[in-house]
């Protein structure tokens, strides 16, 4: 006969060693976030979490990391990922534990002509760790935007290829930075945003923006790396564009790393 419900994770493992991360990943959970114009914003999210796991004990206790969340009713943001984090590391007897959050952000967002407003989808980043009284917080944002290269422009008779870009930014603040303000800043730093509804006169608007403000995908790292680089919150950041170029079948990319002194 099997013992009853023995509890295999508290026995020791066939080799003792201890686990950096250990959890669930991968878990889809409505959250809510907050929003500058709204307040809070309700979404659905792709959680990981972890925690760590000392030699003597063979394995986590997964059920604990839903526990959690359900505890904080899918409200996680800034402003309490660390409570969770803490939480869940005393629920497991763990020193550090890590939380990562991307989840789709949508901003209401006017064309540029007819100032017809429409829903407009990002996707937001957060990464947290506490380990011992120390914590890490990150916030990203993924943001589409249009690039029409500077060269084709230059050599060409007329026209000039663009494409979709992809930049995706993630920061260390000092108090906190609002996820508007990345997704601006990328968009500031590109030939032009890009829209989910346009009319003609918006249409024509776009393509003669895009055209007036040529971008490498060189330009387009150094403009989000400047403007971080002076926004005043902003301690630490990485940022990194794609071009899906429309020349090739392969695409254009670019990254800088940075920290601030003293942060
Ligand atoms: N550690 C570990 N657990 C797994 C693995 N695969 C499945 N499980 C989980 O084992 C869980 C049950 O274990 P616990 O979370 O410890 O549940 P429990 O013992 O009833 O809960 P507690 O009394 O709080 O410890 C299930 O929810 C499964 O998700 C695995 O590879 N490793």
């Amino acid at each position: 006969m099997k013992p009853e419900l023995i509890d295999v994770q508290s026995l020791p493992p066939e080799e003792k060693i201890d686990i950096d991360k250990v959890g669930i990943k991968g878990f889809k959970h409505p959250v809510t976030v907050l929003d500058r114009e709204k307040g809070l914003q309700h979404t659905v999210a792709e959680l990981n979490l972890y925690v760590d796991l000392p030699s003597k004990f063979k394995g986590t206790h997964m059920s604990r990391f839903i526990e959690v969340i359900n505890e904080f009713k899918g409200e996680i943001h800034v402003k309490n990922v660390i409570k969770l984090l803490k939480k869940l590391a005393q629920r497991l007897s763990a020193k550090s534990a890590h939380l990562e959050m991307f989840f789709p952000y949508f901003l209401q967002k006017k064309a540029p002509v007819t100032q017809i407003s429409s829903l407009m989808e990002y996707q937001g980043i957060l990464l947290a760790s506490y380990s011992e009284g120390k914590k890490d917080l990150v916030i990203g944002a993924k943001v589409p935007v249009m690039t029409l290269c500077p060269c084709s422009k230059s050599i060409s008779q007329f026209s000039a290829h663009n494409q979709r870009s992809l930049i995706t930014v993630k920061v260390r603040f000092k108090e906190f930075i609002w996820l508007e303000e990345l997704i601006e800043i990328a968009e500031a730093s590109a030939s032009s945003p890009v829209y989910s509804l346009l009319k003609r006169p918006d249409e024509k608007f776009v393509t003669e923006f895009a055209y007036e403000n040529p971008r490498f995908v060189e330009d387009v790292v150094r403009g989000v790396a400047k403007r971080l680089w002076e926004h005043p919150e902003v301690k630490w950041f990485f940022v990194e564009v794609e071009n899906f170029e429309s020349i090739h079948a392969h695409n254009a990319y670019a990254c800088i790393e940075r920290t601030k002194r003293g942060s």
